[in-house]
């Protein structure tokens, strides 16, 4: 027989990875000679009995493989169990495909009805040991003459089975569904069920209606096309079939056991996302920890292999910082190997931005600073004149959002210039004064020889679009190319083929003018990952007016990967009503935001004072004792206090700083809330969540008299709260001192 190819399905691994070591090691034997020759004849490879697509192969001696045949050469390998209970149980293994999804779905009906039996732990992920099953459990007997307790009402007595299988549950488990009571039975379900039936009760069961769940939940993952029932070959290709590719090597699947997860099943919401045609640039939306830096990951794969082989850095994927940079290097690395690293430019912004300025020479000899000292600058400044009627941070905005960001040239221009997003409304005269005032910045700047990252910003989106016109000139025959020598090179063409932004709130209009003209504009341009509610960075932009078109081509994610249900509902209320955008026109929610991972709820703590917080900070880590665990505050000098108390009771902690953890094996890591932008911990203490300190006393100082700024701070330092809060996964501890933050439930 020829070869065949051997996949592995989504959650097959989990149990897979329970078996004694000695069979994982067996199975890696297996697979190799299975895709060679599934009938050579030491596999014993059979159908089973009643199951015409349902095969077994050995493994081991003891040991049988579950193979689903999808047709040709094609099998996917759904379990690995005792020899003895594959034959003993044939009525308690179901496939079909999904009718709603398209995807193929197995049904190991022995794992799952063991597993809800036991009212296992909170986590739906943790390992589980096997009890007797469901249907041989009897009741308790009751003695003579005590009430028997009525037998709680079943969870989803009240929705009838077409109302579940329209939503994509599968039919198989219906039976089981019926008779489930309690939360932990409903979690054991979930955790060895087909992903949509888990996410479509879970949903259900967090009190959301039908007409939610179908909305949130079913329809980004239905087919448009009918699905023919039987036709496994056209099931195998759909986004809704979770499976690893033809050539992941399973045992490495099995070794990296959850970590390496991400790699190859992508949730099917996420795999549509990153295999679509774009006619031009897209956007992927969606709350923490839904998988948009995977989904960006995957993306920059697809798009390198899909350009075949070559030398040049044709891809850029870039993100807001350095350490962020760095993480997705190790990742696309992870992902994809060296070849397709190789192929992608990996820089962060900042960093993108003064390359192209720096190989021009211009600003050579300048220092180059950051937005805390660029204010620092700025108040020296109106110190010296004397000048109250501004304040530092909201000229330092201005200049950079609306001048910079927008290339505005000349006074001309900044009177006419489009302010949105800015708050309040400024007059004629205003902006007479403003423009004068940052003229004579900008000279004590030059004079200083200093430069914002700002300016750097600016000059490299000057550069791109002077370069971007040279080559289309060059490209319509009008130059040739000797007059195309640029200062960083011949450039006959734009740098970059395809680019793929993550972190997109942070950015402003300047690097997004500078993106824009760094790739041509046409199919699968530009691919950008973000959230608005998490932006912590004062750039308010909307990609429409700034070349970039995602009309049409915007997607989001809803369904967390990192936190549980309950850190994500406290952290959705920390949010707040307000209205968030989208990065264009138009507004952002975070309806249908959801996880199915479950934990403790968050722990809200007041203290009388800093000191007696610290000591609660102590207190809580010892109990913690150990996993990863960090404490963000929101000022700088509380990260230094948090350290030094840590310290005092013996406990190694370590600051976050611009390029990461400064000692990345340190028990507890240390920030302020923008150091956390990317992160993720098992357990975060949040602390020094008061009055004055979020939203600090700076902020609320525009209650009164600028109302619009005031919300619009507001909202950031929510989105700072919003940030840290959504970096743990297991537990999150909300402390403060004095009066409690307004924006705590
Ligand atoms: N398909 C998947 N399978 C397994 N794990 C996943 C999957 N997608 C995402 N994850 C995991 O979920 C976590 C969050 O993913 P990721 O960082 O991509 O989310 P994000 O939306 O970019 O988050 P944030 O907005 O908070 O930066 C990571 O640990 C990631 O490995």
């Amino acid at each position: 027989m020829s070869r065949a190819t051997l996949r592995l399905l989504d959650k097959a691994d989990k149990e897979i990875l329970k078996l004694p070591r000695a069979v994982k090691g067996a199975i890696y034997d297996f697979q190799h000679k299975f895709r060679q020759d599934p009938e050579s004849p030491g596999l014993r490879f059979k159908q089973l009995k009643g199951h015409p697509r349902l095969y077994s192969a050995r493994v081991n001696l003891d040991y049988r493989a579950l193979l689903l045949h999808a047709g040709g050469g094609d099998y996917i390998l759904v379990a690995v169990k005792p020899r003895q209970e594959v034959y003993d149980n044939l009525d308690k293994f179901a496939y079909q495909i999904n009718p709603v999804t398209g995807g193929i779905e197995f049904l190991d009906l022995l794992t799952i009805e063991e597993t809800v039996v036991l009212t296992p732990p909170v986590s739906p992920l943790s390992p589980v040991p096997p009890v007797p099953p469901m249907s041989q459990a009897s009741p308790v007997p009751s003695a003579p003459g005590e009430e028997i307790p009525a037998r709680p009402e079943p969870l989803f007595a009240k929705f009838s089975a077409e109302t579940l299988l329209s939503l994509g549950v599968a039919g198989p488990l219906l039976g089981l569904i019926a008779k489930i009571t309690t939360e932990d039975e409903l979690l054991g379900l979930t955790a060895y069920a087909p992903q949509l039936t888990g996410e479509v009760l879970l949903a259900l069961y967090d009190g959301k209606t039908v007409d939610e769940v179908m909305d949130q939940v079913t329809a980004p993952v239905a087919v448009e096309e009918t699905v023919d029932a039987d036709d496994y070959q056209a099931a195998l290709t759909r986004p809704a079939t979770v499976v690893t590719t033809e050539d992941t090597a399973l045992q490495e699947v099995l070794e990296e056991g959850d970590f390496g997860r991400w790699r190859v099943f992508l949730h099917p919401a996420q795999r549509k996302i990153v295999e679509r045609a774009y006619s031009g640039p897209a956007r992927v939306s969606g709350g923490p920890g839904t998988g948009k830096t995977i989904v960006a990951l995957h993306r920059v794969k697809h798009l390198v292999e899909r350009l075949g082989p070559g030398q040049g850095k044709d891809v850029l994927l870039t993100t807001f910082n350095k350490n962020l940079a760095a993480d997705l290097r190790r990742r696309l690395f992870d992902l994809a190997g060296q070849e397709v690293v190789k192929r992608v430019d990996i820089v962060n912004i900042d960093k993108l931005a003064s390359g192209l300025v720096s190989a021009t020479q211009a600003g050579s000899g300048r220092q180059w600073i950051d937005d805390t000292k660029a204010v620092i600058e700025w108040q020296g400044l109106l110190d010296e004149l004397g000048e109250h009627r501004w304040d530092p941070e909201f000229l330092h905005d201005e200049w950079s959002q609306v001048i910079l960001g927008q290339g505005v040239a000349t006074r001309a221009e900044y009177f006419r210039a489009r302010r949105a997003g800015r708050g309040r409304a400024i007059s004629r005269q205003d902006r007479a004064e403003i423009w004068k005032l940052i003229e004579r910045y900008v000279m004590r700047l030059d004079d200083r020889r200093l430069w914002t990252f700002r300016q750097v910003a600016e000059r490299a989106a000057r550069l791109a679009i002077e370069r971007a016109r040279a080559v289309a000139s060059y490209q319509a025959g009008q130059v040739s190319s000797v007059k195309l020598q640029h200062e960083s090179g011949i450039c006959y063409r734009h740098p970059y083929r395809h680019i793929v932004v993550d972190e997109a709130q942070d950015l402003s209009a300047a690097h997004w003018r500078m993106l824009r003209a760094m790739v041509p504009e046409g199919p699968d341009d530009l691919f950008i990952a973000g959230d608005t509610h998490q932006r912590i960075y004062a750039n308010h932009i909307s990609l429409g007016s700034l070349g970039i078109n995602i009309r049409g081509r915007s997607s989001k994610l809803s369904l967390s990967y990192r936190t549980t249900h309950e850190i994500l509902r406290t952290a959705c209320r920390l949010v707040g009503e307000d209205e968030w955008d989208d990065l264009d026109d138009g507004n952002d929610d975070l309806t249908g935001y959801r996880s199915v991972l479950r934990g403790p709820e968050p722990v809200l703590t007041p203290y009388p004072t800093w000191a007696a917080e610290l000591d609660g900070i102590v207190e809580r880590v010892r109990e913690w004792g150990g996993g990863s665990i960090a404490v963000c505050v929101p000022e700088r000098q509380m990260v230094a206090e948090v350290e030094n108390r840590l310290g005092r009771a013996g406990i190694m902690a370590a600051s976050i700083g611009p390029d990461g953890p400064k000692l990345i094996e340190a028990l507890v890591h240390v920030g302020t809330m923008h150091r956390f932008k990317g992160l993720e911990y098992q357990r975060m203490i949040l602390a020094g969540v008061a009055e004055g300190l979020l939203p600090g006393r700076r902020v609320l100082a525009f209650e009164k008299d600028d109302p619009l700024r005031f919300r619009r701070e507001s909202q950031r330092a929510r989105s700072l709260l919003f940030v840290a809060a959504t970096r743990a996964r297991d537990s999150v501890v909300i402390s403060w001192h004095g009066a409690k933050s307004r924006f705590l439930p």
